[in-house]
């Protein structure tokens, strides 16, 4: 008589110990998934999860297991090349690879970076986690998040990813075509992070009329680089989703404002330089998209 096959639970790599892949551990862990850590060190590693629902701490002490067959990769999008090049060697010739950040650019890289049966995924996610400090990470917002299939090979694992990523940051839409998403975030974070992080001000700050003809002219912008590239968005669309986010979001600093703030390295690039650069390929003009550019360079401090 054959045997049933055991039914197992895949063991998840999360690359790094920033906020948004220690809230995924944490919640992995919870729903019973085996789970892992791919730091810069191999030292152990307790840390301490904090919801508003929830508080416990987790030991991830035990050496990593390779190779990995299924990797979430939620890391800054600026990392997200070097971090994958560092990974090839330690992924299972089958391996499934979920990346998760602000920002567009990378798909393009890391697609041909893989071997025909490794399947890559794009997640993105609208989640509010935070480091309190180095070892404890906050869920400060309730969210939800887009799940895609970037490459053919994915779908050899779908059920597997889907559920996964349910459980780590759930609840979740599966998209047959993640881009119009991706472009969605990106018109929110093209608006909000660069404006926010130019003044220094809460999300919030951006619904005085004070801030009104920028925000109109980024998003007219926005639209007509994003319809040259395919993407069927109306003004209307984009300024209602960005006035949504700013309402929703209003007490949060963005990203790029606190990246921007405490000198470290921000999305920009991947950002408002990735509009920038499909505008180029385009032939258009972005002057607002443009000028925010440039004054944050120049202010920056990297
Ligand atoms: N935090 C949030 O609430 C939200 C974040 N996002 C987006 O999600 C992405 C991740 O955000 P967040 O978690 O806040 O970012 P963090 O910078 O806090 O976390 C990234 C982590 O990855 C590590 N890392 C980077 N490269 C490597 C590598 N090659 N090997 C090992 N570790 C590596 C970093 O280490 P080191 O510091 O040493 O470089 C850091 O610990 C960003 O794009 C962000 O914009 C989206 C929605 C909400
Ligand atoms: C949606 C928004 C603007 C929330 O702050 C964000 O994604 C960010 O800060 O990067």
């Amino acid at each position: 008589m054959a045997q049933p096959h055991p039914i197992t639970t895949p063991l998840w790599t999360v690359v790094g110990q920033g906020a948004i892949g220690l809230l995924a551990t944490a919640r992995l862990h919870q729903a019973g998934y085996p789970v892992q850590l791919h730091r810069r060190t191999s030292a152990p590693f307790d840390f301490m999860f904090q919801s508003a629902d929830d508080a416990f701490s987790l030991s991830l002490h035990t050496p990593l297991k390779i190779p990995y067959s299924f990797v979430l990769l939620p890391v800054k999008a600026y990392a997200v090349v070097d971090a994958v090049q560092q990974l090839l060697p330690l992924l299972a010739e089958n391996a499934q690879l979920v990346l998760s950040h602000n920002g567009m650019g990378t798909i393009e890289q890391v697609l041909p970076l893989l071997k025909p049966k490794q399947g890559l995924w794009f997640l993105s996610t609208s989640h509010g986690a935070f480091k309190a400090n180095q070892t404890t990470v906050i869920h400060s917002g309730k969210g939800q998040s887009v799940l895609g299939a970037l490459n053919q090979a994915a779908f050899a694992q779908q059920q597997s990813v889907e559920k996964a990523m349910q459980a780590a940051l759930g609840p979740l839409v599966v998209e047959d075509d993640i881009k119009p998403s991706l472009w969605l975030k990106l018109a929110v974070n093209a608006v909000i992070n660069p404006l926010t992080a130019l003044h220094q001000c809460k999300n919030g700050e951006l619904s005085r009329s004070h801030y009104t003809s920028a925000i109109t002219l980024l998003i007219e912008e926005f639209v007509r680089v994003a319809n040259a590239a395919g993407q069927d968005f109306s003004v209307e669309a984009i300024q209602n989703r960005v006035k949504q986010v700013i309402e929703q979001t209003a007490e949060n600093y963005s990203s790029m404002q606190q990246d921007f703030v405490k000198g470290r390295r921000t999305e920009l690039e991947y950002i408002t330089g990735f509009l920038l650069r499909q505008a180029e390929q385009h032939q258009l003009q972005l002057p607002a998209h443009q000028a925010i550019y440039q004054l944050l360079l120049q202010k920056s401090p990297r």
